[in-house]
C-alpha cells in the first residue's frame, strides 16, 4: 500500500519553518502511517521588509500567496501564526486546527536587561505594531517609539548594531526559537493586550477536504480553538486589522470564559478596554458582546477616525 502524502505549506522564516515542524510532528504522532512534507512558499510580507506593516495595507500579507497554492491543491493545508491570519478567510478556505497555545503576552527585549519601568523618554523602542505603539505611549508618552522589520535574528542585529534600546516582541516567537534568554520581561496585559490569537499556530485548509478534516480533527486542540474563536469573534466585529490599534485575550475557567480587549487612538491618548464574560459554550458571541460593548463607548468612531486620518 502507497503511504498517503500531507503537504503543509509555509513561510521560509525561521518561525514558520519551526511551526510547521511543529504541525509535521503533530500529524506523525497520529497518523505514523502518512508520509508529511513540507513546502516553503514566499509571501509579499517576506518580500518587502523596508515598510513597516500597517503601511502595506492589505490585509493578510503574509498568507495571499500560500493560499492561492492551498486553493489550487499544491498542498494540503498551510500553517500559519494565527494572528497574520485574517477573520475572513477567501471562499474555499477554513480554519482547520489550532495547536495548543503558547505565551499570548508580549516580552520586553531590551539590549541592557532593564525592564519597561525602568526606560525612559532617552530610549528608543522598536515596533512596528500600532497596537504596542498606543499601549506604550498610554503607558509612559515620552517613550520614542521607531518602526522595525524583519525576522528574530535580524530585529537582535540591529539592536546590538545600535538602532535601538529595545524592542517589544511576541513571547512566543523568542521560546519558539530557543532565543528566550533575550527576553528581559514579560509584559502584562495591564499594559499591553496582547494581539488577538497570538500563540496560537493555525492550520488552514480547504472547505470539502474530508480527507485532510480526519488528520486535522486528530491535533487540533479544543481549549485553544475556543480561545480562537472568542478573540477572532471580537476582532471581527470591531472590524480591526493591522491598521488599527487593538488587542484581546481569553481567559478560561472551566466553563467561563472571560475576554479583555481594547481599541485605543495611535497616539494612546484615548483608549477603551472591558471585560466580558459568559459561557464557553459559543466563545465566538462572547466575543461579539466586547466588541458591541466598545462599540457602544465609541470605539467605531475611533476606528474610522483612524481610517480617514
Ligand atoms: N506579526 C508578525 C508575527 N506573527 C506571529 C508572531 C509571533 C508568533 C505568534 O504570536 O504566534 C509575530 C512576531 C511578533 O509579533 O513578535
Amino acid at each position: 500500500m502507497n503511504k498517503k502524502t500531507v503537504r503543509i505549506g509555509t513561510r521560509g522564516s525561521q518561525l514558520a519553518l519551526f511551526q510547521a515542524e511543529l504541525t509535521r510532528k503533530k500529524l506523525l504522532e497520529k497518523f505514523p502511517e502518512t508520509d508529511v512534507e513540507i513546502v516553503i512558499i514566499k509571501t509579499k510580507g517576506d518580500k518587502i521588509l523596508d515598510v513597516a506593516l500597517s503601511k502595506i495595507g492589505d490585509k493578510g500579507v503574509f498568507t495571499k500567496e500560500i493560499e492561492k497554492d492551498l486553493l489550487d491543491g499544491k498542498i494540503d493545508m498551510a500553517v500559519h501564526s494565527l494572528k497574520d491570519l485574517p477573520t475572513s478567510l477567501p471562499e474555499g478556505l477554513k480554519l482547520g486546527a489550532v495547536l495548543e497555545r503558547g505565551e499570548f503576552r508580549d516580552a520586553l527585549v531590551c539590549k541592557d536587561g532593564r525592564t519597561l519601568d525602568e526606560l525612559t523618554g532617552n530610549d528608543i523602542i522598536a515596533t512596528s505594531s500600532l497596537r504596542r505603539k498606543a499601549s506604550l505611549l498610554r503607558y509612559n508618552k515620552n517613550f520614542r517609539i521607531i518602526d522595525i522589520r524583519g525576522n528574530v535574528n535580524t530585529r537582535l542585529r540591529k539592536m546590538e548594531e545600535g538602532y535601538c534600546d529595545a524592542m517589544i516582541m511576541a513571547a512566543t516567537g523568542f521560546q519558539r526559537l530557543g532565543l528566550e534568554k533575550y527576553i528581559t520581561e514579560i509584559i502584562q496585559p495591564e499594559i499591553i493586550i496582547p494581539a488577538t490569537s497570538q500563540g496560537i499556530i493555525a492550520i488552514e485548509s480547504r472547505t470539502g477536504d474530508t480527507v485532510t478534516d480526519e488528520l486535522l480533527k486528530g491535533i487540533n486542540h479544543a481549549a485553544t480553538w475556543d480561545a480562537a474563536e472568542a478573540e477572532r469573534g471580537f476582532l471581527h466585529a470591531v472590524e480591526g486589522g493591522c491598521q488599527v490599534p487593538v488587542g484581546c485575550y481569553s481567559q478560561f475557567d472551566g466553563e467561563h470564559l472571560s475576554l479583555t480587549g481594547f481599541v485605543a487612538s495611535l497616539d494612546g491618548t484615548s483608549y477603551l478596554s472591558d471585560t466580558e464574560t459568559g459561557s464557553a459554550v459559543n466563545p465566538a458571541v462572547v466575543g461579539e458582546r466586547l466588541a458591541q460593548k466598545l462599540i457602544a463607548r465609541g470605539a467605531a468612531k475611533m476606528i474610522e477616525a483612524i481610517r480617514t486620518s
